[in-house]
């Protein structure tokens, strides 16, 4: 039997670490704000939102959520940027992707100023996590090691695999396993013999968004399984890239769905909205 990482119970323990630092940053003057930008009704993103608001409830942190019509322009969007860019109140800025598709990612991301940019996006931000001296690690990729860490198993020589490329997942996941000396392989669809790659990990991480794509056969007896996958299934209900029934027997540690990877992603991005706050003390 495997050993279940609870992103539940990892992302409690985080926020209560974090609660007592906003309080601190409070008695100090300094309150700690995150404005949420939501474009559109995509029905999933509105479920992440709700749970980063009450997630910021949770710990004290100051929270806005910007709701916009689903045609918002580009300017009407970069106007909002610009004021939340500029409000003393708000110390980190998340816009909710994906966006419309006619707004372009690229050019929204590159207008929130890089110490606000509390999901690590902008290309200042990803520079730096390349070489190694960043303020803050991107949400997912940073949860995802607190649960590896939380497996015992010690990334620094293993055999990493992650099945994915994406700059939101995939490639700064492999980059923070690299930072702890594991020896990485990135996986997309364009690997070749893709279960041989996957069966050589003692650390696997799915991020591929097909719904149990991770079979069994494809898992090394004992590995460390981690799921980002937030798919639905044949009944519509939610699932993730690894097939859980079948592989939890087969791995030494996985993570649930839901459960896991999620609620890590939020406890970060508190975590990355207390250091920014910090940062604008600290100047
Ligand atoms: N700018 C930006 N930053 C993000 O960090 C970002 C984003 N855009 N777009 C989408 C992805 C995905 N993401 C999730 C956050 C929480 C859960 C979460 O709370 N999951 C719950 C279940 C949610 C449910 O019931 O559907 C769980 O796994 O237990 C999932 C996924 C953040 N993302
Ligand atoms: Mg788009």
């Amino acid at each position: 039997m495997a050993k279940i990482l609870s992103g539940k119970i990892v992302s409690a323990r985080v926020k209560d670490e974090l609660k007592k630092e906003v309080e601190e940053l409070s008695q100090r003057g300094k309150q700690t704000g995150l404005a949420v930008v939501l474009v559109g009704d995509d029905s999933a993103s509105k479920v992440y939102v709700r749970n980063k608001e009450k997630a910021c409830e949770e710990v004290g942190i100051y929270s806005e959520v910007h709701r916009l019509s689903e045609n918002t322009s580009e300017e009407e969007l970069l106007k909002l940027i610009n004021e939340l860019n500029e409000n003393d109140k708000i110390d980190g800025i998340l816009v909710q992707l994906p966006l419309p598709k006619h707004l372009d990612d690229k050019v929204i991301i590159d207008n929130i100023k890089p110490e606000k940019d509390v999901d690590a996006f902008h290309p200042s931000n990803v520079g730096k996590i390349m070489i190694g001296d960043y303020d803050f690690l991107p949400c997912t990729p940073a949860g995802i090691m607190e649960l590896i860490h939380e497996s015992g198993v010690e990334v620094d020589g293993k055999t990493c695999v992650v099945i994915g490329r994406s700059n939101i997942v995939g490639k700064p996941m492999s980059m923070l396993l690299l930072h702890e000396n594991g020896t990485v392989t990135t996986c997309h669809s364009h690997t070749k013999n893709l279960a041989e790659v996957t069966k050589s990990a003692d650390i696997l991480v799915a991020a591929v968004g097909i719904p149990k794509f991770v079979k069994a056969d494809m898992v090394k007896p004992g590995a460390v399984v981690i799921d980002v996958g937030m798919d639905r299934d044949e009944n519509g209900k939610l699932c993730g890239d690894v097939d859980f029934n079948e592989v939890e027997p087969v791995a030494g540690a996985i993570t649930p769905v839901p459960g896991g990877v999620g609620p890590m992603t939020i406890a970060m991005l508190m975590r990355n909205t207390v250091t920014a706050s910090k940062k604008k003390l600290e100047k």
